[in-house]
């Protein structure tokens, strides 16, 4: 198979009985977002994913329109999981890639390793799914006694992603009959070899409402922490007001630059872009471009926050020092905060602007500009 990366099939029509809790356990929240969520955005950010297809119950079609990580297509599932397989793989018909991976929603935690570990096999081979061996020992029960014991050699915990060629695991569900546990008994049932590959404890899959406290613990401790610096300068000249953070404050000088020059602003965009080590913002926009002369800088630091997005990251929190000896910052820190936290859509209580002159040393002492420094934390799985 060529290296050219492969589509990805989400189940996620079952109504998750077992959980309880009313609402079907793929749309429950967990950390912060919906299980559904967690599941597609670990899919989306992995670089050799292509499509993905999200397989829903119909009634949760209303509840898609909320997702902020969207797959390309939609599938209407079927009574079994099967079912809903077949229908994934049909949603895919038109323009299939060569792998399929096909993965429970209800395994919110799996991690980019896992699924590198399931892709890497398919290159050259017809399927691999993960799987961790039987450590405990086992027994057979009645009545809450034990009635034998059954020898572990040799089993394994099946897991999802299950990887296969998709047209042979499509032909494969094409003549299947009866219940499956997965995609791997239908494989095989066609004389398809599927190899092991380790599975991850913590890919664990939410079946009872015990499971949420656990997937919670490991997107937790799982948390992605990105930092960034920025700095930058802009020399004073001729006007009679400074824009920083978005705010109009009258001076007696403005300040030079291609855009609307606001410093402020400028400084806190490369920090994100460091964290996210994605340049700079020169780089994005560049200087010598003339449909940036005059811009709002309000366009660069969105963009920046999109590119974060993108990434699963949000803003954690920004700290901006401005160094003047004038305007003064402090009546106005406020309403900086605000603007920039209107700006990237976050909350005002993560977004500092605070002020310091520099004891009328160098070049801001001597008023000849204003200089800024920040930081940022975008946080994310
Ligand atoms: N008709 C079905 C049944 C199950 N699934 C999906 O298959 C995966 C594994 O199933 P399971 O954990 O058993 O989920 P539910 O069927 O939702 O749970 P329950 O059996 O407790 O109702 C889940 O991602 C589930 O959404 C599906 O897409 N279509
Ligand atoms: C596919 C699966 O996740 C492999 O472990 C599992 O069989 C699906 O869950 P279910 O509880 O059997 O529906």
């Amino acid at each position: 198979m060529k290296r050219q990366g492969v589509d990805a099939i989400i189940v996620a029509a079952g109504r998750g009985l077992r959980a309880g809790g009313g609402t079907p356990k793929q749309w429950r929240e967990l950390h912060g977002a919906p299980v559904v969520e967690h599941t597609l955005r670990a899919f989306r950010t992995h670089p050799d994913i292509k499509k993905i297809v999200l397989v829903i119950h119909p009634e949760d079609s209303e509840r898609c329109k909320t997702l902020q990580t969207q797959p390309d297509l939609f599938a209407n599932g079927g009574a079994s999981r099967a079912a809903s397989v077949r229908a994934g793989l049909d949603a895919l018909s038109d323009n299939p890639a060569q792998g399929v991976l096909i993965h429970d929603v209800a395994r919110p935690c799996v991690s980019h390793k896992l699924i590198s570990n399931v892709i890497e096999p398919l290159y050259d081979s017809a399927a691999a799914a993960p799987a961790l061996p039987v450590t405990d020992a086992l027994w057979t029960g009645m009545d809450g006694h034990v009635t034998g014991t059954h020898p572990r050699d040799g089993l394994f915990r099946a897991q999802t992603p299950q990887g296969f060629r998709y047209r042979a695991i499509r032909e494969a569900h094409s003549h299947y009959n009866g219940p499956a546990a997965d995609d791997v008994e239908v494989a095989r049932a066609a004389g398809i070899e599927v190899s092991v590959v380790p599975g991850d404890e913590d890919n664990l899959k939410i079946t009872h409402a015990s499971d949420f406290a656990r997937a919670e613990r490991i997107l937790g401790g799982r948390m992605k922490i990105r930092l960034g610096n920025g700095f930058d300068v802009h020399a004073f000249g001729p006007g009679d007001h400074v824009t920083l953070c978005g705010v109009k404050i009258p001076h007696d000088h403005g300040l030079v630059g291609h855009s609307d020059a606001d410093v402020a602003m400028h400084t806190v965009t490369d920090a994100i872009y460091g964290a996210l080590a994605m340049g700079d913002i020169g780089q994005h926009f560049p200087p010598s471009d003339p449909q940036w002369k005059g811009a709002d800088s309000a366009v660069f630091l969105r963009h920046a926050v999109d590119l974060a997005a993108q990434e699963g990251l949000t803003i954690g929190n920004i700290d901006c020092t401005i160094i003047c000896e004038a305007p003064k910052i402090g009546p106005h820190a406020q309403a900086m905060r605000e603007s920039m936290a209107q700006i990237m859509g976050v909350d005002v209580g993560v977004v500092s602007v605070k002020a310091t002159t520099s004891e009328k040393l160098g070049f801001t002492g001597r008023g000849e500009g204003i200089a800024c420094m920040a930081t940022c934390m975008l946080e994310g799985k």
